[in-house]
């Protein structure tokens, strides 16, 4: 569906929210899932040395994303988002493992390869909304501006294109009428849609984005999200988002988690049967764990719990499946009950 399709259907009966849910993970949809990715991650390591205390930031993190895909990283504070999300922008440099983005390799970039990475092969936008744009150009202006300092040649014609370029995006995004206002002239929401069209001026491999709506009301972050599926859908951008906010991850077919450096499980979401259902299908939702190359998997914190599973567990294969339960050859004994020392 064309902006032009979205706004002629906006005239007619709101959708209903599980339509709307639907429709933006049938959009969401990779169209070629596993084949060329756009960004492959394999046992990312990140050391920080801060008053010569070592902190493993990333702590061998596998990470695969595919052409066309729109994905939410979540975590807890701490866990090692930004420290991915600054690595894959190319300003930062994993001390160990592999990452490539685009076909282009990050550990072994040149200062000159890793410019033009930046400018062309990933496009960010930040939560700050004032960080994504020049405040004394207009909103075209900055649209415009990452194709300029490309420094293609072509005189009148690489101008036409330019242009042509500014004007999709901003049409795409919605802001088409703002085009002439400097960003103090424009919402917060305003300046985020600009700011994704100038992420993806130079047509990105990956558009990255760090708590996007992280300082905007629930209502403004809604329309944002769907900006993002918008050019997901109708550009083709391969979009990564760092987000907090469950109305985002919850709407993308596939949530990565990240828990101590590692990516720990996946949700992926898809349309299911279900004959109870208004049309038929649901959404339907599992959870997956993921298995790094050593075999280790983190299993999740209350489901531990729930069993008084804790350093040692029995693990048996099945036909079909691998069962782990409790220690139950080596119970655990709590202190009062312990033998009283013969000594
Ligand atoms: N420049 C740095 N020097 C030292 N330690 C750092 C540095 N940057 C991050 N860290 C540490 O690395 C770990 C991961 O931090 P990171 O900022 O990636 O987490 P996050 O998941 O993005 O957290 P938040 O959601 O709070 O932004 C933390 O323990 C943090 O203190």
């Amino acid at each position: 569906m064309t902006t032009e399709d979205a706004r002629a259907t906006s005239g007619q009966e709101p959708r209903s929210l599980a339509e709307l849910r639907r429709a933006a993970l049938a959009a969401a949809e990779p169209s070629n899932h596993g084949a060329d990715a756009a960004i492959v991650c394999d046992r990312l390591v990140r050391i920080y040395t801060a008053d010569k205390v070592e902190v493993q930031a990333l702590q061998g993190l596998d990470l695969t994303v595919d052409r066309g895909d729109l994905v939410a990283l979540v975590g807890a504070s701490g866990s090692g988002k930004s420290t991915l999300l600054n690595i894959l922008a190319g300003l930062d440099v994993p001390s160990a493992g592999s990452a490539s983005v685009g076909g282009c390799d990050l550990l072994t970039m040149t200062a000159k390869e890793r410019l033009r990475y930046r400018r062309e092969v990933v496009g960010f936008v930040w939560q700050q909304t004032a960080r994504n744009l020049l405040p004394f150009l207009t909103a075209a202006q900055n649209v415009a501006l990452p194709m300029q300092l490309r420094g293609e040649r072509g005189g009148r014609a690489a101008r036409r294109r330019h242009a042509a370029r500014v004007g999709e995006l901003l049409e795409a995004l919605d802001i088409a009428a703002l085009a002439d206002r400097r960003p103090a002239q424009l919402s917060g929401g305003q300046q985020q849609r600009v700011a994704i069209a100038v992420a993806l001026a130079n047509d990105p491999a990956v558009l990255l984005a760090d708590e996007p709506t992280g300082e905007l009301d629930s209502e403004t972050a809604a329309g944002i999200f769907e900006a993002f599926r918008t050019v997901n859908r109708e550009l083709g951008s391969t979009v990564v988002i760092v987000t907090h906010d469950p109305m985002v991850a919850g709407e993308v077919r596939r949530t990565v988690a990240i828990r101590d450096g590692r990516t720990s499980s996946e949700v992926l979401r898809s349309l299911v049967p279900d004959a109870e259902a208004e049309d038929g299908e649901r959404i339907g939702e599992r959870e997956y764990l993921m298995v790094d190359r050593a075999g280790r998997i983190q299993l999740p914190r209350h489901f531990l719990a729930a069993l008084g599973m804790e350093h040692r567990v029995a693990a048996d294969l099945a036909a079909d499946h691998i069962a782990l339960r409790p220690d139950a050859a080596h119970p655990r004994v709590s202190a009062a009950r312990r033998p009283a020392d013969p000594s």
